[in-house]
């Protein structure tokens, strides 16, 4: 494991603060789990947040338990893994198994179209993991419901195909036990975004068929070197991004270049995000975007050429990034283990969602509709269409600021579009790049020097989302929706799907709008030809 830096002012100040760090007697404070690091507010949550530390050796001790569940899996032949979890409890599994190149299905989603494209898949070869480390995420509970019911309808019994990974006493363990449900305990001293080795890591990727007694290996090798102030990849790390946020540079610019590691960007962007971005102070980490070489922004990655670059197996950038996070947060002078931000957002779709009855969603009315893309929100006078809307959001970007995409659709939809049977790899990533909404971000990044993120909703809530209202107020922000066709009721609910995700929409809108940022929401009365039409317009200058 090893930091390069490619950079010789970024290598100076990080040798400083390292130097710093070491005399404060950090490195050694931190490795031995010493819960005061971060000030006296945040030490009664930090003495329980630490956990991770020792991961490499405790959670060895989860192996002979899910080696078991595997056999048992593979013995009934439930090939089609799903995991349902969302933040810090799919993201981690979600890296694991792209870069062991082993199938894994997540749902982190309300999209109806994507929850029903999972359980049209080899619902009878299905094996489903639960995962929630408090056991009340609305998300992971609709989809707990509906697979119930859809194993139910199968004629199937769903304490043969439900697993649930949790912390000990969560509403969730005395659900499963009264339902028969296989249960697996966490280490309920790991934050969600720090759980990476704990069971909401391991599980679901060994099921997957990845080899998560090497993922513990390679943390354990590295672990030794966190003990002290020198050759301490994490102490490097760590102080570079401190030093670097300090001297105005905290955008993180996260480089996933074809490497060994498939995805990391995503995960890191959750534990950076969420841990740092508070008290208006934070870094903002920019994945799917080539930098802009300007002077608020950082490159790391783990092959990365002049910026911070992370060279080490998968299991050991686990847990560099976690101290390299940990030691951030005490250099910005915040308590990296809280979210207090993430639960707003939350009670105001509760909120819209009991207030709203049967009846219509308080959408209000659209300020313009251009084809099958309806504007909501305030939009200077002189704005005529979607073109215009692309416009006037990047120039509402304030000085060291950010546009971020936050598109409540389904992520996988743009490669259902059927493309000819002759066509080459290059031409069928150009045909689903022409349907994919993420696609946004690189044209409306190409028509600016800001940093411009997506993200897709509501996945983001429990990663950027706490950034984006608990740091600084410099967002500008972009929302998409979409019209259902089929919807999916939630078992024992009262609403759909579709119902809670457009209400999860609103809810961010009204906590972002409420901070006073510029906030407009673009609905696609057809979602098909909507982004379709949101891509032409966005390269319409
Ligand atoms: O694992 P759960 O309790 O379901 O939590 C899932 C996610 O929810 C919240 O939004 C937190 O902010 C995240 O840090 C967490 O990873």
């Amino acid at each position: 494991m090893s930091i390069t830096f490619g950079d010789e002012a970024v290598a100076a100040e990080a040798a400083a603060a390292v130097r710093k760090l070491a005399e404060e007697g950090v490195p050694e404070a931190l490795s031995r789990g010493d819960a005061s690091l971060w000030g006296g507010e945040a030490e009664s949550e930090a003495r329980i947040r630490l956990g991770w530390l020792d991961l490499p050796t405790t959670s060895r001790e989860l192996l002979p338990e899910i080696s078991k569940l595997v056999e048992r899996a593979r013995a009934e032949n439930l090939e089609h893994v799903v995991l349902a979890g969302m933040g810090g409890s799919s993201l981690a599994p979600e890296v694991i198994c792209a870069t062991s190149d082993v199938a894994l299905t997540v749902l982190d989603t309300t999209d109806p179209g994507q929850v029903r494209r999972a359980l049209a898949d080899r619902l009878d070869r299905t094996i489903l993991v639960v995962s929630s480390k408090s056991g009340s995420t609305v998300e992971t509970d609709s989809h707990r419901r509906i697979y119930e019911q859809a194993f139910r309808d199968a004629g199937i019994d769903p304490a043969d195909r439900i697993v649930v990974v949790t912390d000990p006493g969560s509403p969730l363990e005395q659900a499963a036990i009264e339902s028969g449900y296989t249960v697996i305990l966490a280490d309920p001293n790991v934050g969600g975004r720090y759980s990476a080795l704990t069971a909401f890591g391991l599980v679901p990727s060994a099921l997957a068929g990845a080899d998560i007694g090497r993922l513990l290996d390679q943390a354990a090798e590295v672990r030794p070197q966190l003990a002290g102030g020198e050759g301490n990849p994490g102490l490097e790390l760590g102080a570079a991004l401190g030093a670097a946020a300090l001297a105005g540079r905290d955008k993180l610019v996260l480089e996933d270049s074809l490497s060994a590691i498939n995805g990391l960007p995503d995960w890191i962007e959750q534990l950076i995000a969420e841990s740092t971005g508070k008290q208006g102070k934070g870094i903002l980490p920019v994945v799917g975007a080539d930098p802009n070489e300007a002077d608020d922004e950082l490159v790391a990655g783990i092959d990365t050429e002049g910026g911070v670059q992370v060279d080490g197996p998968l299991g050991a950038q686990f847990l560099i990034w976690e101290y390299a996070t940990a030691v951030a947060g005490r250099m910005l002078g915040i308590n990296p283990f809280d979210q207090p931000n993430v639960a707003e957002s939350k009670e105001n779709t509760a909120r819209i969602l009991g207030d709203g009855g049967d009846g219509a969603l308080p959408t209000g009315a659209p300020a313009l509709v251009d084809g099958p893309v309806e504007v909501y929100g305030d939009l200077p006078a002189d704005v005529k269409d979607l073109s215009g809307v692309f416009t006037a959001l990047l120039e509402q970007i304030p000085d060291r600021g950010y546009l971020a995409i936050l598109a409540f659709l389904d992520r996988e939809a743009a490669f259902d579009v059927p493309v000819p049977p002759e066509a080459s790899f290059e031409e069928i990533t150009d045909i689903w790049a022409a349907h994919d909404p993420a696609t946004l971000q690189g044209l409306l990044a190409f028509r600016t020097d800001h940093p411009v993120t997506f993200g897709w909703g509501p996945r983001y809530l429990h990663s950027t989302g706490q950034y984006h209202k608990g740091g600084p107020q410099n967002g500008v922000f972009l929302e998409i929706t979409g019209a259902v066709e089929e919807d999916l009721q939630v078992p024992g609910r009262p609403y759909t799907l579709g119902r809670l995700q457009l209400a999860q929409a609103l809810g961010d809108l009204d906590a972002l709008r409420g901070r006073g940022r510029p906030v407009v929401r673009l609905h696609l009365t057809d979602r098909k030809a909507g982004v379709r039409h949101l891509l032409d317009a966005a390269r319409e200058v």
